[in-house]
């Protein structure tokens, strides 16, 4: 089942002069200003399909060099019995064994997704042209996106394209209500100061579901349609942003539609948003996507937006006098229009976030309603609105 109908048909993209089964990408000259290398995120709970995806991503023809990074050891799947495990216990100091795979693609391991690690991997620049790096299936994406997601440094040579979690449509709903052999489930809000042990469970599926720009619900062939329309339903109410699609032994239609070349966090259409805007749900207990709408705001109140956006992501409160319960938020996406005719694009995940002016012009100069979505605990409250206009009207 295809869960967007919109759009079928794309072309496959073909390198200019990729005609044969082995395409030769030249490695750019030294002194020549490299491009970034995209790196996406593939993540998913415990068995749900990502070792699965890796592999047919490997086998099927993109044209890319890929560089194949996982972080867990001990599996025994394909990918991971080529691995030389002489690494094992120490893969920071040491170069990363590379192991050559089908299509010029290569393959590492490392332990923990260091910093580290990951430098020592661009030094072979040249070697590869994408980074695909599989988490274990208890990882929260919200901590490794960020060290991807950096103006300097790191993101100089990389930059995030995208996080792609894996759901087995047999047993997320399990996942997400039980936290079946989740150790890091938890029934609170934010920090240690403030628990709330009734509150609802919090999981590592809601977590990974809730920081995707794409969700493939896996494994449909286990679940009759009815189970797969309740499934598609509750992650649609957890995260009213991320694409969805249904796959069998994770076989995604269109490998650049869902996996590679998202660049997720570089633009916010007004069809990213889209989807969000139909209306507040409460099909998950824990997590929900809430979307505020509101005028285009002036150029001077920009700095009065990005306090706002401040103190709700680094201070977890919100500013202006309201009150409100705590929330906790895993991700945001804006296009804030404002009244010259510029559009701001808004991007976060936890408390990192970023701001820039859209390339074109949005919508009718001045005319683009401005719309903020945010994905998290206890973001369906009011007050982000209340506050928000109150902060905007501030002097
Ligand atoms: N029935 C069915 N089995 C599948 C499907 N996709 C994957 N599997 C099987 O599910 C098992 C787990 O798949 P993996 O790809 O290893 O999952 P993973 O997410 O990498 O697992 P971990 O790394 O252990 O967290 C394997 O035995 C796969 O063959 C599917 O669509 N349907
Ligand atoms: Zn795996």
């Amino acid at each position: 089942m295809d869960t967007d109908s919109s759009d079928e048909e794309i072309p496959v993209l073909v390198q200019p002069g990729d005609d044969d089964s082995t395409p030769e990408l030249v490695p750019a000259p030294d002194d020549t200003p490299v491009e970034k290398v995209p790196i996406t995120i593939i993540t998913g709970y415990l068995g749900a399909g990502k070792t699965t995806l890796l592999n047919y991503i490997l086998t099927e023809q993109h044209g890319k060099k890929i560089a194949v990074i996982l972080n867990e050891f001990g599996d025994t799947i394909d990918i991971e019995k080529q691995l030389t495990v002489s690494d094992a216990d120490s893969t920071e100091a040491k170069p990363i064994p590379f192991v050559p795979l089908a299509n010029g693609c290569i393959c590492c391991s490392v332990k923990d997704v260091g910093v580290a690690a990951i430098e020592n991997l661009m030094e072979q620049r040249g070697g590869f042209d994408y980074i695909l790096l599989e988490t274990t299936g208890l990882a929260d994406p919200g901590n490794i996106a960020p060290l991807f997601w950096l103006d300097d440094g790191l993101g100089s040579s990389i930059f995030l394209d995208g996080i792609v979690t894996l759901v087995d449509a047999k047993n997320v709903l399990k996942s997400l209500d039980e936290g079946y052999g989740d150790e890091n489930a938890t029934k609170d809000v934010g920090t240690e100061h403030d628990h709330d042990e009734h509150g609802p469970l919090l999981t590592t599926a809601h977590l990974q579901i809730s920081h995707a720009d794409v969700i493939l619900i896996n494994k449909v062939d286990l679940v009759s349609e009815q189970e797969l329309s309740v499934v598609v339903e509750r992650i649609r109410s957890i995260n009213g942003l991320a694409r969805i699609e249904t796959t069998t032994k994770s076989q995604v239609p269109q490998l650049e539609d869902f996996i590679l070349d998202l660049h997720a966090y570089d633009e916010v259409t007004e069809a990213d948003l889209k989807f969000s805007s139909k209306g507040h749900s409460h099909i998950d207990p824990t997590i929900s996507t809430s979307t505020i709408t509101f005028p285009s705001i002036t150029s001077s109140q920009i700095p009065k937006f990005d306090e706002f956006l401040r103190t709700m992501l680094w201070e977890d409160t919100l500013p202006g006098n309201v009150t409100h319960a705590r929330f906790e938020i895993h991700r945001l996406k804006g296009r804030i229009s404002v009244v010259d005719g510029k559009v701001l694009l808004i991007q976060g995940v936890r408390n990192v976030y970023d701001m820039n002016e859209a390339k074109g012009k949005g919508g009718e100069s001045g005319q683009e309603e401005a719309k903020l979505v945010l994905i998290g605990r206890g973001v369906d409250q009011p007050a982000f609105r209340e506050s928000l206009i109150a902060t905007l009207a501030s002097s």
